[in-house]
């Protein structure tokens, strides 16, 4: 029986893809496997009981990545399944930050009262003129699953799209229309730009991508788009680029106390992945990624191990190993099963950055103690036993 923890709202249409095998615990004490979407782990302590983490949405950085690599825990994400949700809304983004929708709503509330309503609508419209997308220039930084999306979409809404991701891969280059152009420096896309939205994860490297050096060679009046993560934006920097006219409005999807106090501020509540449908498709995915280690040893869509797949064991017995990425671990897990009598059918072993993993079918009995004389290996993390005959 395998015991798995929620720390957030899952979708049961996920929750119903596991099976009488398992159960929902409310403790942190004896979870096999986490199912989060935001929840930020960054001060929990996990039980030595937890083997995967899995992350149904697409951003990790509310969880202490390496500490739970260093405990052998294997962390997973989605990607890709609350992508359109997400494109859908920068859609809507777009529109508001050129369309003066929301003052306009807000107005018309005021004058609920008066008599002639419509009289008076069609007298004040004019404060609420907006701008079309079509024909503007949109500089998208962060070709992932979104970043393609909305690009693409973009050219269909007829603006000019300006693309930037250094480490795109090769699958999002081939899902970016032909249209987009290339663009080699965040410069370029600040200098041409009238609008730009951020899709890239929030670590060391793009914390305050958006800062006072970058506003200062922007157009006047950008419209800035972030439905990635707030510590993108320097706010500070942000502010002064409001007030000084260089940033137009700036729509956000992480709103926090100075953002809530600044002019020209669209705050929406984290709502880009919160469709029926991509928490439905990311929860089913986190679900069947994390029964697939605990059962069968397989990782899928690993941030910190290397993504390792042999189907569900057709041999005797399967034992799964996370460690570190080191020389001779092979040599020293075989001769320990050698010692043991113990005949290798199939083996995978991959490595990504630091740490590794090795999946071993073997087909004689596994009768003796294998798991500790194997966890004494130095730089070995965890050591599962996973189908015994
Ligand atoms: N508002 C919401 O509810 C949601 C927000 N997100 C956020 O959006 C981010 C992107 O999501 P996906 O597109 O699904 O992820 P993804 O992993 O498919 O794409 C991220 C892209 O950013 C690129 N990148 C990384 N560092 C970069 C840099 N310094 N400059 C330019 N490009 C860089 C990567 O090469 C990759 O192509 C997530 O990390 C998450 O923080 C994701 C889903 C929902
Ligand atoms: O689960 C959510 O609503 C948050 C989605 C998100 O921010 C992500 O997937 O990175």
């Amino acid at each position: 029986m395998y015991k798995i923890r929620t720390l957030d709202n899952i979708s049961q249409d996920g929750l119903k893809l596991l099976n009488s095998n398992y159960n929902i615990t409310e403790s942190d004490n004896d979870a096999d496997g986490i199912l989060l979407r935001s929840f930020k782990m960054h001060d929990m302590d996990l039980s030595p009981s937890v083997k995967i983490i899995a992350r149904a949405g697409a951003g990790v950085n509310n969880i202490p990545i390496e500490r739970y690599s260093e405990e052998g825990v294997v962390v997973c994400n989605t990607p890709g399944a609350n992508a359109n949700a997400v494109k859908e809304l920068v859609v809507l983004g777009l529109l508001l930050s050129s369309r003066r929708v929301v003052e306009g709503i807000k107005w018309v509330r005021t004058v609920k009262d008066d008599k002639d309503v419509s009289k008076l609508v069609e007298k004040e419209k004019s404060k609420f003129a907006g701008q079309e997308l079509t024909g503007k220039k949109l500089g998208v930084i962060g070709l992932g699953a979104i970043g393609v999306m909305v690009s693409n979409i973009a050219i269909s809404l007829g603006m000019e799209v300006y693309g930037y991701d250094p480490f795109i891969s090769i699958e999002s280059a081939w899902g970016l229309s032909c249209d987009v152009q290339r663009v080699l420096n965040l410069d370029q896309i600040m200098t041409e730009c009238d609008y730009i939205t951020l899709h890239v994860p929030l670590i060391e490297q793009t914390k305050n991508l958006m800062n006072k050096e970058k506003f200062a060679l922007s157009k006047n009046g950008i419209r800035l788009l972030n439905f990635a993560r707030g510590g993108l934006v320097n706010h500070n920097d942000l502010k002064e680029a409001i007030q000084n006219g260089q940033v137009h409005s700036y729509v956000t999807d992480f709103p926090d106390c100075d953002l809530l106090n600044m002019d020209n501020v669209i705050n929406i509540p984290h709502l880009g992945a919160s469709t029926y449908e991509s928490e439905e498709n990311c929860a089913k995915m986190a679900v069947s990624q994390t029964r697939d280690y605990l059962e069968n040893g397989n990782i899928i869509n690993s941030v910190n191990y290397p993504d390792c797949f042999m189907g569900m064991s057709q041999s005797k017995g399967r034992i799964a190993i996370n460690h570190k990425n080191i020389p001779n671990m092979l040599g020293q897990i075989s001769s320990i099963l050698a010692n043991q009598n113990i005949n290798i059918a199939d083996m995978l072993n991959k490595s990504k950055g630091d740490y590794a993993y090795t999946l071993i079918d073997v087909d004689s009995d596994i009768n003796g103690n294998v798991t500790e004389p194997i966890k004494a290996i130095e730089g070995v993390l965890r050591v599962r036993v996973i189908k015994k005959d």
